[in-house]
């Protein structure tokens, strides 16, 4: 038996009258990294602000521990335990990485754990060497280990990590891998939509596959034994 951490049942998410989410079904075990996939438009990204309450489920449920989060206000869901890495955009560029790394842990508020500047330092050195930098000054990949430091600031449940490689070189791309293999290796528990199907299948225990907002496949990343081929197939012919 496996402990179930985020259990998203039948959920159904529209834009205005286009569905997008059409009865998706998924579980995020505690502590697995568990990767969606799909081609262009399947509803990856759509998945991850509707459990963070970026925008409001026309049905179904997203439970967290037990609490239903569907409908909730962005605050109060992040308040539960989860957390968004968005690629960096919602980062205060003006502002020093130290100030944009404290606040994460500000916006959990005093009923939540935090955890401290040197933890995220001591993981990040990069970032400590650069704490009194404004954060537009940072490279991509700086400022994508800022927007995932922010994120464990406030010690969440759940990370969610959309696109971590998205537009990054090969380089940042390995340095990421190795951020999340860390993070698994401390039982951090994810859900990650990536492109990069080599950073996918390195960081994840499970996938599933969206195709137009249902979930079609899925599987165990061991289980395949590196052998992608069917799972590419499946995503994008
Ligand atoms: N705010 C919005 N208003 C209207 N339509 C939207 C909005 N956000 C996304 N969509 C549409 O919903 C569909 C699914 O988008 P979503 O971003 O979830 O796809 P995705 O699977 O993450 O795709 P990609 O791999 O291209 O990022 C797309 O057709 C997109 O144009």
């Amino acid at each position: 038996m496996h402990d179930v951490l985020l259990k998203i049942t039948d959920l159904h998410v529209s834009y205005g009258k286009k569905a997008i989410l059409r009865g998706a079904s998924y579980d995020v075990r505690k502590g697995e990294c568990l990767t969606l996939l799909g081609a262009n438009g399947s509803g990856k990204s759509t998945s991850l602000n509707a459990i963070c309450g970026f925008v409001n489920p026309v049905s179904g449920s997203i439970m967290l521990n037990g609490t239903d989060l569907a409908g909730e206000e962005p605050h109060a869901i992040f308040k539960h335990g989860v957390a968004q890495v968005s690629q960096g955009r919602d980062l205060f560029p003006d502002l020093s990485v130290e100030d944009n790394l404290r606040l994460g842990a500000m916006q959990r508020g005093k009923g939540g754990a935090t955890q401290s500047l040197a933890a995220i330092y001591e993981r990040f050195p990069r970032l400590a060497e650069r704490r009194r930098q404004a954060t537009r000054t940072l490279s991509g990949g700086e400022q994508q280990m800022v927007a995932i430091g922010r994120a464990l600031m406030s010690n969440p449940l759940i990370l969610l990590l959309d696109e971590p490689s998205g537009g990054l070189s090969p380089q940042f791309c390995a340095e990421i891998a190795s951020i999340m293999d860390q993070l698994k290796s401390e039982g951090v528990t994810m859900l990650m939509v990536e492109q990069n199907l080599n950073l996918a299948f390195r960081a994840a225990d499970r996938f599933i596959v969206l195709r137009d907002g249902q979930v079609v496949d899925g599987g165990d990343v061991a289980a395949m034994a590196g052998d992608h081929d069917a799972i590419v197939r499946n995503i994008y012919l």
